[in-house]
């Protein structure tokens, strides 16, 4: 028989935003360090291979007004992620930070840093930001356009790299469109030389980066079908780089509700949706498409029955649907056809969650996502903090172990990317520095 493949996962901090039920008698602060020490010695027990921290670099505006309705703010991922390193040993600590608004010196500076402070635990997850209203918290107003940002990405990579690299040992001397380094790393070369770089970004061009640079790719196609055409799609592309359908692993955002029965699972979760999907946040939700006030609108009532705005921007701060006439009509055929309120819609569209079911059947879901290569494993995200996934890693883990393909215990002092079964980077090379297969060199 052969070998099954190895699933692979990561624990999803809890992130400010509706998926998180901040109203849950359990609820932690989102700031307080007692929060991210629960949750990360949670997911240590449950053998993660690493947390994951997403990041905003804005607080979200709605109507004018701050847009999230429950909590709003966070303290800064590399200061979280170094402070858990301090109190974990084995997982791997991965956090968001755009290549927008950063410069590599710096960034790879902090990034060396941490993986050294972790024994080789460092992983960075590499975004090109949204949109001007983040850029207008940085220097020069630092927004670009689209083709630019992931130019700008992929320039920003291959310098911090030649500074891993580099380490205290040899000059850099870096000279291209966007950056000029010259001078010396003040960094030793750090365990894992490089930390594991992450991807996250759903075009064209954020898959081509991805299979270029990236070693992990956060998506956001979990279910099995849209997951595997993902996968075939950007493993597709490793070939022209030279890489091997293992050297990038790819780890779908997801969410899960569990519970005794299939009909205790299926209760709670319509009762986990309507607390993640209230009336306000459902019908804030539609205002982004219409770009109206629509504050006078039942939420357990139809749709409106008037036309989206063509150039409102009600929210400001999160990816902006480009063609909102074109959406209304989609959701207005699917709200017609199945019957569906304002707020059962926004379930639909935005709540179903990933996962449904006893232990076992959650386990054989993400079992058969893996062997039948639809992923390498999903990020998953709890619906509360920081107690969100403790029924996960009691009841599910040991399910996945029992199934022969989930580790039984952290092998020793290993790195990130040995937790990801990746493959090891050359010593002293620049091989992630890449050229395609075929281009002179
Ligand atoms: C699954 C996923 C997670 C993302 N997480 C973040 C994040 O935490 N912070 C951020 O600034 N941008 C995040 N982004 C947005 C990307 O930075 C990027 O701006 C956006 O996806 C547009 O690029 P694209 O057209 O290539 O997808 C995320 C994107 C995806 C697909």
């Amino acid at each position: 028989m052969s070998e099954k493949r190895r699933i692979h996962l990561a624990a999803h901090i809890p992130g400010v935003n509706n998926t998180t039920i901040w109203s849950a008698p359990d609820a932690g602060s989102q700031i307080d360090f007692e929060s991210f020490e629960h949750f990360s010695a949670n997911a240590e027990k449950g053998l993660f291979d690493y947390l994951f921290l997403a990041e905003g670099l804005r607080l979200r505006e709605h109507k004018g007004r701050l847009h999230d309705l429950d909590v709003a703010g966070r303290p800064s991922t590399l200061a979280i992620l170094s402070a858990i390193a301090g109190i974990t040993d084995h997982i791997g600590l991965v956090g968001t930070l755009s290549s927008t608004f950063n410069e590599p010196f710096e960034l790879a500076k902090q990034l060396a840093s941490l993986d050294h402070l972790s024994g080789g635990r460092a992983g960075w997850n590499v975004v090109t930001s949204s949109d001007a209203f983040h850029g207008a918290n940085f220097r020069r107003g630092g927004y670009l356009d689209f083709a630019e940002r992931y130019e700008r990405a992929a320039e920003f990579v291959s310098v911090a790299k030649e500074l891993w690299n580099a380490g205290v040992d040899a000059p850099v001397s870096h000279h291209g469109k966007h950056f000029d380094v010259e001078g010396d790393f003040p960094v030793p070369v750090s365990p894992q030389r490089h930390p594991v770089v992450v991807q996250a970004g759903d075009s064209a061009d954020g898959r081509s980066f991805a299979a270029q640079h990236a070693e992990v790719i956060f998506s956001r196609h979990s279910e099995f079908d849209a997951a595997r055409a993902f996968y075939d799609d950007v493993k597709g592309r490793l070939g022209q780089w030279g890489r091997e359908e293992d050297s990038l692993k790819i780890l779908p955002a997801s969410t899960f509700v569990l519970g005794d029965t299939a009909a205790d699972a299926a209760e709670k979760a319509r009762e986990t949706a309507l607390a993640q999907v209230s009336p306000q946040t459902a019908i804030a939700f539609v205002e982004q498409i219409w770009g109206k006030d629509l504050s006078a609108y039942d939420p357990d009532g139809p749709l409106p029955d008037i036309e989206p705005a063509t150039d409102v921007t009600v929210t400001r701060g999160r990816v902006r649907h480009e063609n909102p006439a074109a959406v209304a009509k989609a959701w207005r055929e699917k709200a017609d056809a199945e019957k569906l309120s304002i707020r059962d819609l926004v379930i639909a569209l935005s709540g179903r969650h990933s996962f449904i079911g006893t232990a076992s059947q959650i386990a054989d879901e993400i079992d058969r996502a893996v062997q039948e290569r639809a992923t390498d494993g999903f990020v998953i995200v709890g619906a509360t903090n920081p107690h969100g996934l403790d029924d996960f890693v009691a009841e599910v883990i040991p399910e996945l172990q029992e199934r022969g393909s989930y580790r039984t215990s952290y092998d020793e002092g290993a790195t990130l990317r040995e937790n990801l079964d990746l493959p090891p980077l050359v010593p002293g090379s620049t091989s992630l520095v890449r050229t395609p297969v075929g281009a002179a060199q």
